[in-house]
């Protein structure tokens, strides 16, 4: 139960394409509660701290419904809040530092909604909720394009003519809260210094690769949009321009959207499993197939950021394949054995921190996506406090 007296905590929202994520915290950053909504639109789990059920979520607006009464049920009530802090996915150009939401704010969140329809649509209708419900409790955004503008023109421009045509297509990247915080827990978690060159993958729904040198993004796999690079739980990852703009001239634009964001990727290579976990305990070739590309491509697009980052000497996994998935981890380094990467079976297996061999010429560590001790505190610097 909280503590009646309390009216300090910040309550941090992270909607992911296929989870809502929540976390209280004190304004000493001390964790008071964690859960997640998983798997919406599937077979929804609801975690709450250390009790996890099977629930039924159609949908993000269900989930944000299941953990706010989830809350009310431990005595948490907005009086106990000082502040909601979300992770919002794309902010456009103009929106990358972290702001207190304002009337002004939420309209250039909504004109990104059809650049990350499977998240900025969720965003809002948090956001929309918690103004109907806490119309007192400050709302703050933060977006996981801020952690990329560090990367050079080359890395972020696409070979197209600067002109008023094309104005804002440009790349941004994306998982930015969760690669900040790579770099931020490194030694908390590991024990040891951050490396100078890091290849980090962010395995979930969404996926994507940040070399990072010094602590800083140089190069990353997502674009213009969550759409770009790694095959996804339903989005297609990299694809020729004219493949897009002949499923927008066969089938329209907003079903060509679809196609591509909601019913590509695993689900589409598959035929309809998104899920990693299903997947990988199905014996459908098709399943087989799905994950084959999933590897296939992390692979092929890691390779590619190591000329940027100049080799590496660490690799990191995080995000819930990454944390959870020792099969795909070890198949990615597999893959990877060329830059003399070797992963210890036993430890990979046990989903232990550091994952490499004795003979391996990386590092390898699996490191926890803490994107919400990120957002809180965003939201406490934004606040003032
Ligand atoms: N134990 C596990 N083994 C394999 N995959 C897992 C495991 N736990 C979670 N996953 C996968 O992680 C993915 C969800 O990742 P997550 O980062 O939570 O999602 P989101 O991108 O929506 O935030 C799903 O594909 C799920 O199957
Ligand atoms: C940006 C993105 O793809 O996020 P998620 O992995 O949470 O869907
Ligand atoms: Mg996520």
């Amino acid at each position: 139960m909280a503590d009646p007296a309390r009216s300090d905590l910040i309550l941090v929202l992270n909607a992911g394409s296929s989870s809502l994520k929540f976390a209280l915290f004190t304004p000493a950053l001390a964790e008071h509660l964690t859960g997640q909504a998983e798997s919406i639109g599937g077979p929804g789990r609801l975690k709450i701290g250390a009790r996890s059920a099977s629930c039924d979520l159609p949908d993000h607006g269900a989930a944000l419904a299941a953990i706010l009464e989830a809350l009310a049920t431990r005595g948490i009530t907005a009086s106990h809040l000082k502040a909601v802090a979300h992770r919002v996915v794309h902010g456009g150009v103009r929106l990358t530092a972290p702001v207190r939401i304002t009337p002004a704010t939420r309209s250039e969140i909504a004109a990104c909604s059809a650049l990350a329809p499977l998240h900025n649509p969720h965003n809002l209708a948090a956001i929309d909720r918690i103004t109907a419900l806490m119309p007192d409790v400050p709302q703050c955004a933060s977006f996981d394009t801020a952690f990329h503008a560090s990367n050079p023109e080359v890395a972020l421009r696409y070979g197209l003519p600067d002109t008023a045509e094309t104005a804002g297509l440009r790349r941004y990247g994306f998982h930015g809260q969760s690669y900040a915080a790579m770099v931020d827990s490194w030694s908390r978690v590991t024990g040891a210094a951050l490396p100078d060159r890091l290849l980090a993958f962010h395995l979930g729904s969404g996926a994507s690769i940040c070399a990072i040198r010094d602590g800083r993004s140089v190069a990353t796999t997502m674009g213009y949009s969550p759409l770009e690079g790694l095959t996804m739980a339903t989005r297609s990852g990299s694809i020729d321009g004219n493949a897009v703009l002949k499923l927008a001239e066969d089938h329209g634009i907003a079903r060509a959207r679809r196609i591509l964001n909601n019913e590509s990727g695993l689900a589409g290579l598959s035929g309809g499993l998104s899920d990693m976990r299903t997947l990988m305990a199905s014996d459908r070739p098709e399943a087989g197939f799905a994950v084959d590309h999933f590897v296939y491509w992390a692979v092929r697009h890691a390779s590619s950021l190591l000329a940027p980052l100049g080799g590496t000497e660490t690799i990191a996994f995080t995000g819930g394949i990454g944390e959870n998935a020792a099969e795909i981890r070890a198949r990615i380094v597999a893959g990877l054995h060329w830059i003399g990467a070797e992963i210890d079976p036993e430890a990979n297996a046990e989903g232990q921190t550091a994952l490499h061999s004795a003979a391996s010429a990386t590092g390898i560590y699996i490191i926890p996506a803490e994107e919400e001790r990120m957002l809180a505190a965003d939201a406490l610097r934004v606040l003032g406090a």
